[in-house]
Parts: structure tokens; C-alpha cells; sequence
């Protein structure tokens, strides 16, 4: 078969049976976009439902820069092609092979498939972080992506320098089944038009679940692949409950998902005839707002609006909840019902976020949690070789081991591993089960990630293995050993990539030498669910310090800090140097960073950030991070095991032993108790506080929180009565703590 033939054979498989086939043009360049300007014309694609991502300009068709790839994410086109000479990355890939639609065609024009690994291009820069340069960056991740292009199902390959088909990418497909249009259940409450606009079996099974909002105290969970339906699952849904004049409240964290909502609820109420009214959503920011002749309402809110639950909605909905941080979906509980609608496998991860950290939170709330997953894809049939292809290729899919093969694990049980990146690329199993618990434990984890992995000349992988089975895996990054000159060019704010660690004490922090000494930033570790707490987690942590303290000064971490991880990394023998001023976009949390030294001069480094912590958490605390949990403050303050300035004058003591013991007024002079209250919550061997009085230390003396707040935050029956904790809670500073001047002025009121 000739090349220009093969096009038109491609299509009408495509057509015949609603799937999608990639087109593989590699070769030269120019001659893969003459190629692709054939394909274009044989196939028979209307010029308007083409996109091209590359970084040319002048195309007929729509042209998109690989940048905004994310722009085609929610969109169906009929063909899109993909340049991956120039800045080829693997999430543009993952971004955009849902977008075409079945009957469609992906178009990937690469360089000749033998040479593309090999080829160094953008990506393999942006692999490369100092002090590494472009040839430290191998072609794993290219080789792996060649290989599957050259086996898997429904990949057609084309030599566009030769002019020759090396694969056709038939499968000789049956037909489409058509779909039939799902009918409404004998008892559905919502309307029937509801269900008869569903498009699969499984979105109008996702509807009927979403009846159970019309009472409060539920939650439906809503998952699936990209382009199941489910956000207009959720519009069909919100519009149904609309229309029996409940008050439904939407959010999503873009507005395109929105738009879905929104269309399908406005189609089904104009259809049942029960819409009254519309606010355009045009120049109004609160956007889109539909009113039912019962009076009820389908409107929506930005995500943080949302969380205040303005004018109190009968239902919430959320769509692309995976997307959004944690800190808000967990405020979303207080809804008296809830729908969420989330994505797996998608091409970021996302869905991680969700399942990680508020799946736990949604579990203990009280709603009753009720979970759908829809499988049936909508542009598409089911079976499509192109999606199946990208999940392997990018490992969307990737699982950690199956629970029974894992279990039994323990510290005795496993063998510690250096994974190195030919073993990844050797072992698919291994490479699954790695891959599929750093992605299953992180909220972000995108193809790149994949890339990373196997490529960049900074990372490595250690791992705990149990019967050949991962159970525990730490990704480590080098970072620091920098030359002055890219020092000073990070002390004055240059960005220098890949030494995240070096970075923030550098700019940040303002320390020039700080990126001198070297280190391993753990930047991910994850044990699997089914062994955690097992001293797994922190034995693989005692086996990396035992491999590379003597090649490096330090072990580093940064993370989204909560109480518990606070404690895992302390125990495990980290001490804070910062915490962050500015919350993770994706986790709502603020980060932390810490260190353990394993030379001289990473001691140097710890203790001198440690040191300069203890000293500024106190002005930090009363302003940047006011709004910090104050269970990550003391985590974090805790896991110093610093020694805090103690610097109180004689006037000091007797306020605040005068105070705790006598009349004294903590407002006099709260300097004196906020050094205390830092000496205190540092101080391993210090006084033992109870945990509400920890709280009270940290919201009323460092956060400088209201009387009233404090007391109501913490279930005080009055201020006074809080006040009067302080008082008692600073007794055994003053005794643990205090000079000769505070025990005299305790001694006139004790003995
Ligand atoms: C840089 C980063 O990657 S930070 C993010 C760390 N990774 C994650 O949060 C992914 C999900 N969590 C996990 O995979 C694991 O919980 C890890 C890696 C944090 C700990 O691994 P484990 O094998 O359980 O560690 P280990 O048994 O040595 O220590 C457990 C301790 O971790 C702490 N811990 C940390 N996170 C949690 C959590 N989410 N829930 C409960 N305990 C936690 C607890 O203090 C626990 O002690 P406990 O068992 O006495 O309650
Ligand atoms: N019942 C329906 N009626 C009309 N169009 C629909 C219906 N269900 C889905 N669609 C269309 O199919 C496409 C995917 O649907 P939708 O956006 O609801 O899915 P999704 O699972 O949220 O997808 P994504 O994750 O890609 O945003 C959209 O273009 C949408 O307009």
C-alpha cells in the first residue's frame, strides 16, 4: 500500500467503527508536514476540525503551541497533529490524544523512529538541571514510546523520507454497535428526558445515582476516564434537581467543565419546559446562573467562593474535584449534599489528590458515600486502540503490586534495591509497580514524571522489594554543588532548575553558600497502602542515609506539610530549616523543607537554617502564616529539636511568671511569651504541654489570634476561661524555664 492510500484506508476504519488510529509520519521535518497535509486531504478532514501543535507558525488549521496542548484537553477534534521534532513532551502527548474524536486521527510527526531516541531536542534540555548538561540525558523514555509505536494495535508508521508504509495500524475492526438511547427506570424520580439524554448505559446509571442528592447527607462520587460523560452527568443531574425547585450550586476549577454542567442542565430544563430564566454568565464574574419555575436555582461559584457555601445551596456540586486542593474539598463536607466528580488515570494524575488524601476525610465525614464509575467512552468506542495505547505508552494506568502479593511484607522481609533506570526499562512489571505507587501517592504526577524517571541524569530510584514486589520507594534528586557563578546568579533571584533545596535557602533565605555543600532531596517516597506503618517508610529512609552519607552533606525533603508527615520525617531524623509562605496550589498546604546532615558541612547548613528558623517563626507566624493549622506549626517547630533564644529581661520574667502565678497581664508584654512559647514547643526535653494548650500557644501568643477566636476555635466555654488556660499553661514554662527573678516572683504567690 502506498503512503496516500493508507490515509483514506485509515478513515474509513475509523468511521466504520467509531475508534481513532495514530498516524506515525517520521522522517524529516518538512516532509512529515507535506505528508501531513496529504493525510489531511485523503482522509477527508474538513480543514475546521484540524489542529496542529507545533511551535511553526502559519498553518491553514488551527495551530496550537505544545505550551497550551492543556487548551485541548475537554475539546473534540476530528484530527490532530502532534510535531515532536521540536519541543516534543510526554503531557502534550497525554493531553491531547483524548481530544480526537472516533472516526478521528492522531497525526505524530517524529524524527526516523531509529534516530529518535538518540536525538537530543527541548525536553531533553529541560531534562537536563545543572550542574547536568543535555548529554547526561539519555533516550530511554523515546526508545520505550518507539517500541510501542511499533507494536502496539491501531499505530500505522509511515517513513516519510523513504515514502514507504512500515506498519498500516489496520485491525480490521468490526463495526460500531450503535448505541441505543437509554431509557428512564420505571421508578426514576428525575424526569425521563434526564435519562433519555444520556448518551451510554453508564452515564444514565451515573444519573440515577445522583438521585440520591434530593436528600441531604449524601455523597456520590463520580468516577472515570477522560470523556465518560460525567460532567454532563453531573449537569443532567443538577438541572433535574433544579427543576423540583432545590437550589444547586456548582464549582469546577476552570469554567470550560462548567460550560458542560451547565449546557446539559439548561438543554433538560428548556426540554421539560421548567426554565424560567438565565443570567448570562458574560460580564457577570459570579458566572452562569439558571432559576426554575419552582424556584429552584443550578449556579455557580469559583471553588474558594464555593467553600463559604454561599446562601446556603440544598446540593453542591463539584466537577474535576481531583483538581482541586484538599484544604477545600474538605470544607465542601459541610454541604448538606454533595456530588464529585472526579477523573482517573488522567494525564496528570489527577484523581491522586482525591483518592490519597480525601477519600480518608470523605470516609469519616457524615455523608453517606456512594461511588459510580463510568467506563463507557463518549467520543469513542470502547476498545479504542489509540486511548489503550497512550495508557501504556505514558503509564496513565500504572497500579503498585495487588495487595495479597505485598502483605506479608515486613522490615525482615524485604530487599533493598537501587532501581536504576535500565532496570525500569528492561522490567515493564517493575517499572508498572514503581511508577504506579509514586503516582498513586502524590497528587501530581504527570508523563513527564515517567520520562524523568527513566532519563534525567539527576534522579535515582531506591526501593524496598518484597518477593520481587515494590512495597516502598523513595525517587531521590541530587541537588546543590553549584558553581559561584550560577550562586550568584540564584542569590539574585535567577531561577536555576532541579535544585529545589538550594534554591529556596538561597533566594529565599538569602544564604550565598547555601547551594555549595550536596545533597539527595527526597522528592517523593511512598509505601504501599497495604504495609504502611510498618516501619517500612522509615527503614528504607535509614537505608538510603547508610548508602549515601559519605558521598553527600545532606538528605533533604520538601512537602506539603501536615501533623503526621511533620512527625514521619522527624523521627526519621529531619529538622526543619523553613516552612513556606505561600500555599501549594494543588494541596492547599504549605511546605515544608527540611534537612539531615550528613557531613560536616551539611551540619553547618541545618543547624545555621535551623538556628535562624527558631527565630524568625515568631514574626513569620504573626503575619505570612497566621492562617497556618496550628498542629503543622507545632509539628514543625517540634521537629527543630532546636535550642530557641531565650532572651527575657528581669521585667520580663516577673510579667510572665506574674501572669501565670498572680495578677500579671499577658498583653503587658507578649514578646517575653512568644520567645517562650518557641523555646518550649522546640525543646524536646522541655515541659510537657497537653496538646489543646500547644494549640493555645501557638494561636493566641505566636499567631496573635482574637481572644474570642481562640476560645471559640478551641472549645473554650468563655475568653475568660481561655484566658486563664494561658496563665496555667505558662506555669511550667516559668518553673522549666525561668530565672531566679521569676521563681521569686512565683514565690509570692505560691508559698
Ligand atoms: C517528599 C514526599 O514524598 S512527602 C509525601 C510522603 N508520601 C505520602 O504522603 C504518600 C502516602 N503515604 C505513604 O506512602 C506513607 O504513609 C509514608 C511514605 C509517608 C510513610 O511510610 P510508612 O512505611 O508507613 O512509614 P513508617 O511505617 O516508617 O512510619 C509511619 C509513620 O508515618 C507517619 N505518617 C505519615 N503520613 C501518614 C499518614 N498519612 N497517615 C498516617 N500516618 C502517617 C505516622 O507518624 C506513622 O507513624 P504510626 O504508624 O506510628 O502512626
Ligand atoms: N448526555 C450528553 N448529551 C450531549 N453531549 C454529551 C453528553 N454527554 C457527553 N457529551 C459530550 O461528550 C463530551 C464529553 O463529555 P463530558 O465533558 O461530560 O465528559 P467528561 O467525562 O467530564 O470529560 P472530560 O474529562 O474530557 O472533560 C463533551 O463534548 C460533551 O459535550
Amino acid at each position: 500500500m502506498n503512503p496516500s492510500s493508507l490515509a483514506g484506508r485509515l478513515r474509513a476504519e475509523t468511521e466504520r467503527a467509531d475508534e481513532r488510529r495514530l498516524l506515525v509520519l517520521a522522517g524529516d521535518r518538512d516532509a512529515g508536514f507535506d505528508a501531513a497535509y496529504d493525510v489531511v486531504e485523503t482522509a477527508g478532514f474538513a480543514d475546521d476540525g484540524v489542529t496542529v501543535v507545533t511551535e511553526r507558525e502559519g498553518f491553514r488549521f488551527e495551530r496550537v503551541h505544545p505550551k497550551h496542548a492543556g487548551d485541548l484537553l475537554g475539546t473534540t477534534r476530528d484530527c490532530v497533529v502532534l510535531d515532536a521534532h521540536g519541543e516534543f513532551s510526554p503531557n502534550a502527548v497525554g493531553r491531547l490524544v483524548g481530544a480526537v474524536d472516533g472516526g478521528g486521527l492522531l497525526v505524530l510527526l517524529t524524527p526516523p523512529l531509529d534516530d529518535w531516541p538518540d536525538a537530543r531536542g527541548g525536553f531533553d534540555e529541560y531534562l537536563a538541571v545543572p550542574p547536568f548538561t543535555v548529554d547526561d540525558v539519555t533516550g530511554r523514555f523515546r526508545r520505550r514510546l518507539v517500541e510501542t509505536l511499533r507494536q502496539h494495535p491501531g499505530v500505522a508508521v509511515v517513513d516519510v523520507d523513504r515514502d514507504e508504509v512500515e506498519r498500516d495500524g489496520l485491525t480490521d475492526a468490526p463495526a460500531a454497535t450503535p448505541r441505543t438511547t437509554p431509557a428512564a427506570p420505571g421508578d426514576a424520580v428525575f424526569p425521563a428526558l434526564a435519562y433519555e439524554s444520556c448518551l451510554t448505559g453508564d452515564q444514565a446509571r451515573a444519573v440515577r445515582s445522583l438521585e440520591r442528592l434530593r436528600g441531604s447527607g449524601h455523597a456520590v462520587v463520580v468516577e472515570a476516564d477522560r470523556g465518560r460523560g460525567k460532567s454532563s452527568a453531573a449537569g443532567l443531574a443538577a438541572g433535574s434537581l433544579a427543576a423540583e425547585g432545590r437550589d444547586v450550586l456548582v464549582t469546577a476549577p476552570g469554567s470550560r467543565n462548567a460550560a458542560e454542567v451547565f449546557a446539559r442542565a439548561r438543554e433538560l430544563l428548556s426540554g421539560i419546559g421548567a426554565l424560567a430564566g438565565e443570567r448570562d454568565d458574560g460580564d457577570d464574574e459570579s458566572g452562569p446562573h439558571l432559576r426554575t419555575i419552582e424556584g429552584g436555582h443550578v449556579r455557580f461559584a469559583d471553588p474558594p467562593t464555593a467553600a463559604t457555601l454561599p446562601d446556603g445551596p440544598d446540593v453542591l456540586l463539584v466537577d474535576e474535584a481531583a483538581a482541586l486542593p484538599v484544604r477545600l474539598l474538605e470544607r465542601f463536607l459541610d454541604a448538606p449534599t454533595a456530588g464529585f466528580f472526579t477523573t482517573i488515570h488522567g494525564y496528570e494524575g489527577a484523581g491522586r489528590g482525591f483518592s490519597v488524601r480525601f477519600r480518608d476525610r470523605l470516609a469519616e465525614s457524615d455523608l453517606a458515600v456512594r461511588d459510580v464509575h463510568l467506563a463507557e467512552p463518549i467520543r469513542y468506542a470502547r476498545g479504542d486502540p489509540v486511548e489503550s495505547w497512550a495508557f501504556r505508552a505514558l503509564l496513565l494506568d500504572a497500579q503498585p503490586a495487588v495487595d495479597p502479593l505485598v502483605v506479608d511484607a515486613d522490615v525482615e522481609s524485604v530487599e533493598y534495591r537501587d532501581l536504576t533506570p535500565d532496570d525500569l526499562a528492561a522490567d515493564e512489571h517493575l517499572l508498572r509497580e514503581a511508577f504506579g505507587l509514586l503516582v498513586l501517592a502524590h497528587y501530581r504526577t504527570e508523563p513527564t514524571d515517567l520520562a524523568r524517571l527513566l532519563d534525567a541524569p539527576n534522579l535515582t530510584l531506591r526501593a524496598l522489594l518484597h518477593d520481587g514486589h515494590v512495597v516502598s520507594v523513595a525517587l531521590l534528586a541530587r541537588e546543590g554543588g553549584l558553581d559561584a557563578e550560577l550562586r550568584s546568579e540564584m542569590y539574585d533571584g535567577g531561577r536555576v532548575r532541579g535544585n529545589m533545596l538550594p534554591d529556596v535557602l538561597t533566594s529565599q533565605l538569602r544564604d550565598e553558600d547555601a547551594a555549595v555543600p550536596v545533597g539527595y532531596r527526597v522528592m517523593r517516597i511512598a509505601t504501599h497502602h497495604a504495609v504502611r506503618s510498618q516501619g517500612l517508610g522509615s527503614h528504607l529512609l535509614q537505608r538510603v542515609r547508610e548508602e549515601f552519607a559519605a558521598d553527600v552533606d545532606w538528605l533533604g525533603v520538601g512537602y506539603g506539610a501536615t501533623p503526621e508527615l511533620l512527625r514521619f520525617w522527624e523521627r526519621n531524623g529531619y529538622r526543619t530549616v523553613h516552612l513556606s509562605t505561600t500555599r501549594n496550589a494543588t494541596s492547599g498546604e504549605y511546605s515544608a523543607l527540611m534537612l539531615d546532615p550528613t557531613s560536616e558541612a551539611g551540619r553547618e547548613l541545618q543547624s545555621r537554617h535551623t538556628d535562624w528558623f527558631l527565630r524568625r517563626i515568631e514574626g513569620v507566624l504573626s503575619d505570612t502564616l497566621r492562617d497556618l493549622d496550628p498542629d503543622v506549626a507545632r509539628a514543625a517547630i517540634r521537629a527543630t529539636h532546636g535550642d530557641a533564644p531565650l532572651d527575657l529581661t528581669d521585667r520580663d520574667w516577673q510579667v510572665v511568671a506574674g501572669a501565670s502565678y498572680g495578677p500579671g497581664l499577658y498583653g503587658t508584654a507578649p514578646r517575653a511569651f512568644r520567645d517562650l512559647a518557641v523555646r518550649t514547643l522546640s525543646d524536646p526535653d522541655g515541659p510537657e504541654l497537653s496538646p489543646r494548650e500547644e494549640r493555645l500557644l501557638v494561636r493566641k501568643v505566636l499567631q496573635c489570634t482574637p481572644w474570642d477566636d481562640v476560645a471559640d476555635a478551641l472549645d473554650y466555654h468563655s475568653t475568660g476561661q481561655c484566658m486563664r488556660s494561658l496563665g496555667n499553661a505558662y506555669k511550667p514554662l516559668v518553673d522549666a524555664y525561668g530565672s531566679d527573678v521569676a521563681h521569686a516572683e512565683r514565690g509570692r504567690y505560691t508559698e
